[in-house]
């Protein structure tokens, strides 16, 4: 450990002596108090690197330690005062710096991997990204199981490490499902194809929670860190919180609303701390059929909206008006803020709500396809 007194020369300290300084682990700064010397010092820290330092901050008590000696202060005990200049809950933009640039420099990977089948979630949302928690809901059966599959099978098929928790249907049933949109046609009436897709599917990082029913949040976190752990898994589902809560629409508890609110907590801790994105399927109240619904019609309290970073809500025409339509609103967009919708044009033989693609006049080069426009 080194101890300087000489604080007042510290702004004109050479820098050769820098490497000198270089073989201690730990360097306490104790300087002059007037508001130079503490901003010098602190420059100076980053020079010697502030991970090393640590300060007695300038006060009436803590003057230069020549000054203290000469008025007789305990100087172990002031010394004993000197404080990291970093702490590990605060950062500065200089630390910040490089992150920022790669972010920018990288900004097609910062927005996440872009859906196939979706153009339009991509214009909107930009990309799947890691660490962001997406709440899906709609009306009952109007397509979120058959939708979250779809949307999850197009991010597997790209490399996403999926991890299926379907508390409300069986495994099975969803994993037919998934193989359905991955083959474009049913296989029950094709099923010399079932091999093959499922050698396909086989091959996709695509995992399945065995829990059915309600469960205890500490138990399904359990199985989901540890696949996170072991699969490295980036897409966490839950279909759906009230099944795995055991609550359903009709209850009016308050209990019940807290109980949701803490396991969306949860959620969200573990999206953030894993850098895992977390898409929870949540039922919404109950409402008039004609109204829309909005992210405050998602059952329970307002924690579901203020925590998602996106909130994608089926919208169901169908069930009001003879030619209405089925679209996704995209309500919350925390990352860009893009709102607007999809129309979820439904292919009842791939189970799939791929967007349409058309074609256009051939190139040299080969074919090419245009978007029809979705909106
Ligand atoms: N756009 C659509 N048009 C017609 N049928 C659809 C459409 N989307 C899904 N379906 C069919 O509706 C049924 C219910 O779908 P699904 O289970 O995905 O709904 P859900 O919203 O998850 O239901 P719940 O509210 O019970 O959880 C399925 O048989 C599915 O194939």
């Amino acid at each position: 450990m080194l101890r300087w007194n000489r604080w007042r020369r510290l702004d004109s300290h050479p820098k050769q002596c820098l490497p000198g300084l270089e073989r201690f682990q730990k360097l306490t700064l104790w300087f002059n108090y007037d508001t130079a010397g503490w901003d010098i010092a602190r420059n100076y820290a980053r020079k010697l690197e502030e991970r090393r330092c640590m300060f007695v901050r300038p006060t009436d008590a803590h003057p230069t330690p020549a000054k203290a000696l000469g008025l007789g202060l305990d100087l172990k005990l002031i010394y004993g005062k000197a404080q990291p200049i970093l702490h590990q809950s605060i950062t500065t933009f200089h630390s910040l710096r490089q992150d920022v640039l790669s972010e920018l420099q990288n900004i097609d990977k910062v927005q996440g991997v872009k859906w196939r089948r979706y153009p339009t979630l991509n214009k909107l949302l930009k990309g799947h990204r890691k660490g962001e928690l997406t709440v899906l809901t709609g009306p009952t059966g109007c397509g979120k199981t058959t939708f979250m599959s779809d949307y999850s099978l197009d991010l597997a098929l790209q490399g996403v490490s999926t991890l299926w928790g379907s508390f409300e249907i069986r495994n099975t049933r969803l994993a037919t499902t998934l193989l359905r949109q991955m083959a474009g046609r049913p296989l029950d009436v094709n099923l010399s194809e079932f091999d093959h897709w499922a050698d396909e599917f086989e091959q996709l990082p695509v995992y399945f929670m065995t829990f059915h029913g309600q469960q205890p949040i500490k138990v399904v976190m359990d199985a989901i860190e540890h696949a996170q752990y072991v699969h490295d898994i980036q897409h966490v589902i839950i279909d759906n919180l009230q099944f795995m809560m055991g609550v359903s629409e009709e209850s009016k508890h308050l209990d019940r609303y807290w109980k949701q609110d803490a396991i969306i907590a949860s959620f969200r801790t573990f999206a953030t701390r894993k850098n895992c994105h977390v898409t929870l399927v949540i039922h919404p109240r109950k409402e008039r059929d004609t109204d829309d619904l909005t992210t405050s019609s998602i059952f329970g309290g307002a924690k579901a909206s203020q925590e998602a970073d996106n909130v994608l809500i089926i919208q169901d025409k169908r069930l009001t008006s003879v030619r209405g339509k089925k679209y996704l609103q995209i309500a919350k967009n925390r990352y860009s803020g893009d709102l607007g919708i999809m129309p979820l044009d439904f292919d009842k033989l791939s189970l799939s709500y791929a967007q349409k693609r058309k074609k256009t006049e051939p190139t040299a080069g080969g074919e090419s396809l245009e978007l029809v426009p979705s909106q």
